[in-house]
């Protein structure tokens, strides 16, 4: 029972405060890029056209959508400071050697910035991840939930829930930032995750 109430526990932390700041990170991008924002409603108003729930089975009809999300992840760098690791043995990595018992803390940022891999690496632009048809594009260095053995374990449910809640959001409401906040800033607070400041919106039914 102990067990279980601590996996519950785990499951809780590393699952709801990372999910929903970066629910919160992705408003704010794209409300402060006017033309994002226009493309997010016109693939609803073409693909979906209705205020009926969006679910995951609409995933490969949003790809304007779903590269939003991406980049949104890009650049919200969710977690600068991954889960720090130790060595199991001496190794040698790119000319450095490292002594077994090291402890290596791998930081995302340097691939999620990479500018040889994202042009303009803080430049907001869901587009770098769609291919001259509006496919989405499969980027392997995209890799906010991290890679190897330890790889976030609930990416599959914390993908899922970005996209329901994102589309469905959108979807049913014409969102708008708030006459007191128009230029909302994106200095980022750093706790475990990186945690955007508070703005307001104004949200209006669009059907
Ligand atoms: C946007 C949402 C999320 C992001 C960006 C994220 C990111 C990460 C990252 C970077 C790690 C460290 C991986 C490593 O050590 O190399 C991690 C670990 C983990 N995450 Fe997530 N995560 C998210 C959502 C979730 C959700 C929804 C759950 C579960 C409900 C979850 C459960 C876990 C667990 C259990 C680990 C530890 C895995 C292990 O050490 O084997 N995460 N996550």
């Amino acid at each position: 029972m102990e067990q279980l109430d601590s996996v519950c526990f785990d499951l809780w932390v590393a699952g709801m405060e990372t999910t929903s700041n970066t629910l919160y990170w992705s408003l704010l991008y794209v409300l402060l890029n006017p033309e994002v924002c226009q493309k997010v409603y016109e693939e609803l108003d073409m693909k979906i056209g209705n205020d009926r729930i969006i679910t995951t089975s609409d995933r490969p009809n949003l790809n304007y959508i779903m590269a939003t999300i991406n980049e949104s992840q890009r650049l919200a760098n969710l977690l600068p400071m991954n889960i720090s690791r130790t060595t199991a043995c001496d190794m040698e990595i790119g000319g450095y050697r490292i002594p077994k018992d090291t402890v290596i803390t791998p930081q995302i940022c340097t691939v999620l910035y990479d500018p040889e891999i994202f042009p303009e690496p803080y430049e907001f632009r869901p587009s770098r991840f769609l291919d001259s048809l509006g496919n989405l594009k499969k980027v392997e260095e995209l890799v906010p939930f991290s890679i190897g053995k330890r790889q976030c374990l609930g990416e599959g449910l914390a993908r899922m829930e970005l996209f329901l809640f994102f589309a469905n959001l959108f979807n049913k409401f014409d969102i708008k930032l708030h006459a007191d906040n128009l230029n909302p800033s994106i200095e980022k607070e750093c706790g475990v995750t990186m945690k955007a400041e508070n703005f307001r919106v104004v949200m209006k039914e669009r059907y």
